[in-house]
């Protein structure tokens, strides 16, 4: 087939056979498989979303993840503002039931936007613990922010930063963490022309170096006993049990945790793979060093695009039984791990300048105007620490934070502007109806919601002040009550077109 490009081809066959390729063409002409992951942040799940689902997802937990038509447009929904779901391509929920984050854990995500993965986690630690979702691409940062705040999670910190800056502040710090490593992606070209277009067999080596400096880096931040999840959504064994295959040779206290998941295809064996390696030249060095104990590389495993319904991702989970933390290679050339404490000392001290207890008072005020009381949603979120940065009051459980580069340091609770203060977006995002003294729930199909989300003042009786508007039980956005018109508080960024005619 033309459109996919000819190295592509004969590698795949190299590596995973004659009957799987021509597999792999029939399911390519087939439309892309869609999927939707269902937060629970917001509550049950609405009934209203049941008639887009099919089936569930085989490797997510019960209503985690579902199969959508491939003829619906959800992201035009009004209930997408709400956060009820986020839209993903069904193997790329793969990775996280793999890495199981609990809530109360320290978790991060080291390439995180647009923050598919980042909401899967939030879920999974039901917004409890320590989340650090990391990009260092500063627009798809924003993207991972708004993503973050949509699906309602209130426990992560946004950092945009390179990895091994990241680990400075983090040695040994964190109980799992998941490398979702940028790659070829392989595994989305029926959905992507662009990645086919983009695709070079040239760059799979250039890849695996990057994503082994990530590795390493992310191994820097882990501590012993902790769990490494690596994916990619590319096929090729350069990119996969290469990159997993070098890092267990570099590391004795790493080893590969077998991953199961239903429909998945297990990783190479060692033995396939050091035949590979006398015919692949990038696999040649790693496979012709392997020393006893060989890796068990048939550990990791791939949703394949030709088995089941989903484009294509790898897995692999790393558990790593040192005693000792492991530093990364940045910090050892560099030598300059500031000790913890005073790392955090430092923090203190610069936000101690910047927090105004103004802002405190401001949102202690605004908050028993607003939320019923007590409220123990409200009390959870005031039970940890606050900082006060670009005129943002957030709250937050993570210390130390890093001293740049931060996108958010918490979660955010008010905005000050010209000496007003302003609920953030965020926060009504995280409520439901309960919590308001006087919300505006509107019924799914009422006119006033597309004018909403377009930033159109709507009427609505009530009592003045701050309110939340409700599509059913589901957070849209704050507006300013005033003689029962609304004055619209939706980010101007976020206004769109959105249609119950999908
Ligand atoms: C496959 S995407 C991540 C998708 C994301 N985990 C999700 O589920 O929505 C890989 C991300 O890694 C980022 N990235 C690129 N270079 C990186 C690096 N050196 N360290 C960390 N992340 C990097 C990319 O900008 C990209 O957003």
């Amino acid at each position: 087939m033309s459109i996919l490009p000819t190295e592509f081809a004969s590698l795949f066959i190299h590596c995973f056979g004659q009957d799987a390729w021509t597999n792999y063409l029939e399911q390519f002409s087939e439309p892309p498989a869609k999927g939707m992951r269902i937060s629970p942040l917001k509550g049950a799940t609405p009934p209203l979303i049941n008639p887009f689902l099919t089936d569930p997802v085989p490797w997510t937990k019960d209503r985690e993840g579902f199969y959508i038509h491939h003829n619906l447009h959800l992201g035009r929904d009004p209930l997408h503002a709400t956060g009820c779901y986020y839209l993903q391509e069904p193997s790329a929920m793969a990775p996280v039931p793999v890495l199981d984050p609990k809530p109360g854990e320290r978790v991060l995500d080291l390439c995180a936007a647009p923050g598919g993965k980042t909401t899967q986690i939030a879920q999974r630690m039901n917004n409890k613990g320590v989340l650090v979702a990391n990009e260092p691409n500063r627009e798809r940062c924003t993207i991972l922010a708004e993503n973050l705040e949509r699906l309602g999670v209130t426990n992560a910190t946004i950092t945009q930063l390179d990895p091994d800056e990241l680990c400075e502040t983090y040695p040994a710090y964190f109980d799992a963490i998941l490398v979702d490593a940028p790659c070829s992606g392989e595994g989305m070209f029926r959905k992507d022309e662009d990645a086919r277009r983009m695709w070079q067999r040239e760059l799979l080596a250039t890849y695996a170096t990057r994503q082994i400096s990530i590795l390493r880096a992310a191994l820097a931040m882990l501590r012993p006993g902790g769990r490494l999840v690596y994916s990619t959504c590319t096929l090729n064994p350069i990119e996969n049990e290469a990159v997993c295959a070098t890092m267990l040779r570099d590391h004795s206290t790493l080893s590969l945790a077998p991953v199961f998941l239903p429909e998945g295809r297990a990783g190479l064996t060692t033995k396939d793979f050091i035949k590979l390696g006398k015919h692949i030249p990038e696999l040649q060095e790693i496979a012709s060093t392997f020393i006893e104990p060989l890796p068990k590389l048939e550990h990791t495993m791939r949703i394949m695009p030709n088995a089941g319904r989903a484009e294509g991702h790898f897995v692999a989970k790393f558990n790593y039984d040192g005693n000792t933390s492991i530093k990364s290679d940045a910090v050892h050339t560099r030598n300059s791990f500031p000790s913890f404490e005073k790392k955090q000392r430092s923090f203190a001290k610069k936000h101690e300048k910047t927090l105004t207890t103004d802002q405190k008072c401001q949102f202690e005020k605004f908050a028993k105007e607003t939320f019923t009381d007590p409220s123990a949603w409200l009390d959870d979120l005031l039970m940890r620490d606050f900082i006060s940065t670009s005129n943002v009051l957030f709250v937050t459980t993570l210390r130390p934070i890093p001293t740049r580069n931060v996108l958010r340091p918490g979660f955010p609770l008010l905005e000050t502007k010209h000496h007003h203060a302003t609920p953030h977006h965020a926060l009504a995002l995280a409520t439901k109806p309960e919590n308001l003294r006087a919300p505006v729930c509107l019924s799914y199909g009422d006119a006033r919601i597309i004018a909403y989300l377009r930033g159109e003042m709507i009427s609505h009786a009530g009592p003045d002040g701050w309110t939340v508007v409700f599509l059913d039980n589901l957070p849209l956005g704050w507006a300013k009550r005033v003689q029962n018109q609304l004055k619209n508080h939706y980010p101007k960024g976020l206004r769109r077109s959105y249609s119950f005619e999908i």
